[in-house]
């Protein structure tokens, strides 16, 4: 079974491109999603992120966007948020691969948002990057509700910038040419895989 590893900065496309592997037949394991479940009432983290983060619990539920405010402006606390998620999520990608070494799939792929900032390159075969021109990633990112400049500078900060993503990269995808381009580059990189003996 080939591992191809899925990221990108935010606002690259990521969650768009997982989509096409998905309609390509590709089983795909998304670590944002993962973090969802987890931090969702009765999911593995909640309790101890309310223990470390008291002020993030709103009608019983965390509000991802104070937790945001929060540790983007603290790398500390990020640090303990992610010693809380990590080891989880990891938990999860494992069940993930095993169930489709069983099921013998071909290709899987790892969509995960700080695949390099993780060291999770060593986990796959092969690296796919998601990639836009800056202005559109800045155009994407500033549409959503609740970012602010400020936001937005603190998450880059934290995360490897995109030259040095597509530098360590055996596949770019371009998600700023069209969703057509990223589908045909997505589509040549599992047949590629795919055929691999
Ligand atoms: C802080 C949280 C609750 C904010 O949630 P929110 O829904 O407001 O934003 P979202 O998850 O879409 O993140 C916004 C952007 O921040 C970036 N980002 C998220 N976590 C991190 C991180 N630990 N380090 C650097 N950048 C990050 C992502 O690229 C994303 O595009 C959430 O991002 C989170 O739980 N992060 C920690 C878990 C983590 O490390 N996730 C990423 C890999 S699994
Ligand atoms: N290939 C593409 N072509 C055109 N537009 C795209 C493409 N991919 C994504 N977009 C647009 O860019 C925005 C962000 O896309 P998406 O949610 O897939 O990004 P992401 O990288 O998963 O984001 P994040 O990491 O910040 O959660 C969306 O508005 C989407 O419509």
């Amino acid at each position: 079974m080939v591992i191809l590893g899925l990221t990108g900065s935010i606002g690259m496309g990521k969650s768009t491109a997982a989509g096409m592997f998905r309609y390509l037949g590709v089983p795909v394991h998304d670590a944002d999603a993962s973090v969802h479940r987890l931090m969702a009432p009765g999911g593995a983290a909640f309790n101890p992120i309310i223990s470390t983060f008291p002020d993030v619990l709103k009608n019983g539920r965390i509000d991802r966007q104070i937790l945001g405010t929060i540790v983007f402006a603290d790398s500390d606390a990020l640090k303990r948020l992610e010693a809380i998620l990590h080891p989880l999520v990891r938990k999860e990608e494992n069940r993930f691969l095993k169930h489709n070494r069983l099921a013998q799939r071909l290709l899987v792929v790892l969509d995960i948002p700080l695949l390099f900032e993780t060291a999770g390159e060593k986990r796959c075969d092969h690296v796919s990057v998601v990639s836009a021109p800056q202005f559109i990633q800045r155009q994407r990112v500033m549409a959503r509700s609740g970012m602010t400049d400020a936001k937005f500078s603190a998450i880059l900060a934290k995360q490897m910038p995109d030259r040095e993503k597509r530098r360590k990269a055996d596949f770019i995808i371009p998600t700023g040419l069209g969703r057509a381009v990223t589908f045909a580059t997505i589509r040549t990189i599992v047949d590629q895989l795919e055929n691999r003996t």
